[in-house]
């Protein structure tokens, strides 16, 4: 392996140091400390994981949080309703709606109905618009997350060719738009792409986002380039249940410069940036200076 393998997980950790001496700080200046609340609506198993340690995460830094879980049954009135309540608590900086939501629920609907200067996933049509325009908005966490550790291993991404793989509001295309921002000549490639290979071994920064257990081995990596994996999927393996990417990373290590692993790669800085997100909306909530390296 020659690989330099990015510590998502260390990452995250001392950025979550960074935003609790924040924290700190403003509430002391200010007597209030940012709040975050997350709505799980259904008994999901990995959400309901993912929900605890955001939880955890969020009470590690100072922040408060407000969980709230709805029973699958919920209807979507019931959720729109908690939702008006959570804009209008000055106590709530951030709400976060656990995705998927069940089906006969319209996510977008619900989504939208957040306050925008709320939305620490960035997933409202206005935060979207304003990513896209390229003014300041809320942007989503993952794909936040995932600029954070390429700035640290490059310095500047001006002028390097990014292959984004998966089109999804959540990733694919928040990622697109943060690397075209930094400079990036982009190209997302999707289910329908043709030469998928060929289009990848063009990328100096190769963002993979499918859901796709280990589906990219060395032949879609350009000697030297930098592999971020998103995905997140769990298999069975010698009879016990495991945590791979969307990479082949034992493969893809012999030939990349630089890869995330799975886990301890994208997935910690996910919820780092959620709080880095929550802090954001806090600052502008009350009108105070923005902590550097936060936002983007
Ligand atoms: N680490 C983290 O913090 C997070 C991880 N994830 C993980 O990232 C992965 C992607 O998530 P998400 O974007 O929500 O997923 P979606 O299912 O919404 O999107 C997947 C995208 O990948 C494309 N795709 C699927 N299969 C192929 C294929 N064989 N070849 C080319 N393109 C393909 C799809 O194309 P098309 O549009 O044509 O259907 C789609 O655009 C998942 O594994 C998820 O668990 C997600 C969020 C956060
Ligand atoms: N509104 C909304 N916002 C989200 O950001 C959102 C969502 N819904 N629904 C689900 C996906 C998925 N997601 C992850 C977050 C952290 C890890 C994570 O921390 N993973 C650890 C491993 C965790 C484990 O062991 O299970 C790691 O990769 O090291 C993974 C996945 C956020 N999502």
């Amino acid at each position: 392996m020659s690989a330099k393998v990015i510590d998502g997980k260390a990452f995250a950790g001392k950025l979550r140091a960074k935003i609790a001496s924040h924290v700190a700080r403003l509430r002391d200046e200010t007597g209030v400390v940012p709040g975050l609340a997350v709505v799980l609506v259904g008994e999901d198993a990995a959400s309901q994981v993912y929900v605890r340690n955001k939880g955890i995460q969020t009470v590690a830094v100072g922040m408060a949080s407000y969980e709230h879980k709805l029973p699958a049954e919920a209807s979507e009135s019931q959720l729109l309703a908690l939702i008006a309540d959570l804009n209008a608590d000055r106590s709530v900086h951030g709400i976060l709606v656990q995705l998927p939501l069940p089906a006969h629920i319209d996510a977008g609907a619900v989504i939208n109905a957040i306050d925008p200067r709320k939305d620490v996933d960035g997933f409202h049509v206005t935060n979207v618009g304003l990513l896209a325009t390229g003014q300041r908005s809320m942007v989503p966490c993952t794909p936040l997350g995932c600029l954070m550790m390429l700035r640290d291993h490059f310095g500047s991404l001006r002028g390097r060719t990014a292959v984004v793989v998966g089109r999804s509001n959540i990733v694919g295309k928040p990622m697109a738009q943060l690397l075209l921002r930094d400079d990036c000549s982009v190209t997302i490639v999707h289910r329908h792409s043709l030469g998928m290979a060929e289009i990848c071994r063009r990328a100096d920064i190769l963002v993979t986002a499918v859901g796709q257990p280990e589906m990219f081995d060395a032949s879609y990596v350009k000697p030297g380039a930098v592999v971020i994996d998103v995905g997140i999927n769990r298999i069975e393996r010698d009879g016990r249940s495991k945590l791979v990417g969307d990479v082949n990373f034992a493969d893809v290590a012999n030939i990349a410069g630089a890869i995330t692993p799975v886990p301890g790669g994208v997935g910690p800085m996910t919820i780092a940036c959620l709080l880095a997100n929550t802090l954001t909306a806090y600052c502008r909530a009350h009108d105070l200076p923005e902590p550097d390296g936060l936002a983007v």
